[in-house]
């Protein structure tokens, strides 16, 4: 399966225009400032908006003049829209019915529907007993229970707080990996973006600035906007218990609770460098080689790299000199185990 968005949409004096191709099985990550347009392109892949002109095709079918509901996609807004007189699972199975699904086959996917995104124990439950994280759940279980050939998500988890927000985009992840349709996500946040999508593509006033997968832009982002987001660094980890998990900076310890495979983000602001080891630090130090310096005003971003990893520190324009750090210069860079969040992977 695969999409390709290739047109333009008008409104009032804005106008996106875009050629854009998703394929099967992968999430893209749609970001950019506020009014670039990511609402709009989701509204016209949806059929809620209209094309002034061009197409949209998927699967090789010509989806341009379908109604919405003629059109095989799966909506999820921030704020979950549940049927209120409805059971969980006759919310899920409510679009296999309306698909033509017999009851008994659209309860039964309903179930599993909720089993994979955690919440199978809370199938009987109305959506007033349930809360803002689960009725979430449950508006992604329905998505996907239709098996659409396109999944949008606007903003899905921006409405659940940060610890529930880790948890869906956690069962949303694992979800994600066993999805057959091309999944299209619009966020403002750096750490669904960078978990969750496979590419990213950065809109700006209607026009695309940059596509790439999370590690190419990180690398030469192309605008404000994206190295901004990018900024946050992102390492592929596996925990090994009691906090610590190994990374390919060597082993972190954090705050977080976590198991198995997942992410450790720190943020650039939180690492301070050194010219030697810190003594008796309690903090996570490791030994790394400045690759680039980039001053921005008062402060500069030190790229920095050990065993192919790649952090990130922000540190004052001063501590450039005091330290010393210039490419190819070694440093010693130590973060708080508290400044360490972790997510499932
Ligand atoms: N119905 C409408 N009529 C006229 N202009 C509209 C309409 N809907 C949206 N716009 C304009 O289109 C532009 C793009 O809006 P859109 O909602 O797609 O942006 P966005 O990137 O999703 O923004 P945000 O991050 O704030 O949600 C904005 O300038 C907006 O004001």
């Amino acid at each position: 399966m695969s999409a390709l968005f290739d047109g333009r949409v008008e409104q009032g004096s804005f106008t996106l225009e875009v050629s854009l191709s998703f394929e099967s099985g992968t999430v893209t990550g749609i970001l950019g400032p506020n009014g670039s347009g990511k609402t709009t392109l989701l509204r016209a892949i949806a059929g809620l908006t209209p094309l002034s002109s061009g197409s949209l095709t998927v699967d090789d079918s010509d989806w341009t003049s379908f109604a919405p509901q003629d059109r095989s996609v799966g909506l999820v807004l921030a704020d979950p829209v549940l049927f209120p007189h409805l059971s969980a699972t006759d919310n899920v199975a409510f679009g296999p019915r309306s698909r033509g699904v017999a009851a008994s086959a659209a309860g039964q996917r309903a179930l599993e529907e909720l089993d994979a995104l955690g919440i199978g124990e809370l199938a009987s439950r109305k959506p007033k007993a349930l809360s803002t994280g689960q009725a979430q759940r449950v508006a992604l279980a329905r998505a996907l229970a239709t098996d659409p050939a396109v999944l949008l998500l606007d903003e899905s988890l921006a409405g659940l707080d940060p610890q529930t927000r880790t948890s869906v985009r956690g069962v949303l992840a694992s979800r994600l990996a066993h999805f057959d349709g091309t999944t299209i996500m619009v966020t403002h946040d750096p750490v669904d973006a960078l978990t969750l999508a496979d590419e990213l593509v950065f809109l700006e006033d209607g026009r695309l600035t940059q596509r790439g997968t999370p590690v190419q832009v990180s690398a030469a982002p192309r605008s404000a906007y994206a190295a901004t987001l990018v900024g946050l660094n992102l390492l592929p980890g596996h925990a090994t218990g009691d906090g610590l998990v190994a990374t390919g900076l060597g082993e972190v310890r954090t705050a977080s609770e976590v198991e198995g495979e997942c992410w450790v983000s720190i943020r650039p602001n939180a690492v301070s460098l050194w010219r030697s080891p810190p003594d008796g630090s309690p903090r996570n130090t490791w030994q790394l080689t400045v690759t680039g310096v980039e001053v921005l005003g008062q402060t500069a971003r030190i790229m920095l790299s050990a065993n192919d990893s790649r952090l990130v520190a922000e540190v004052t324009t001063l501590a450039v000199n005091e330290l010393g750090l210039v490419a190819g210069a070694q440093a010693w860079a130590s973060v708080k185990a508290t400044e360490i969040d972790c997510y499932p992977r």
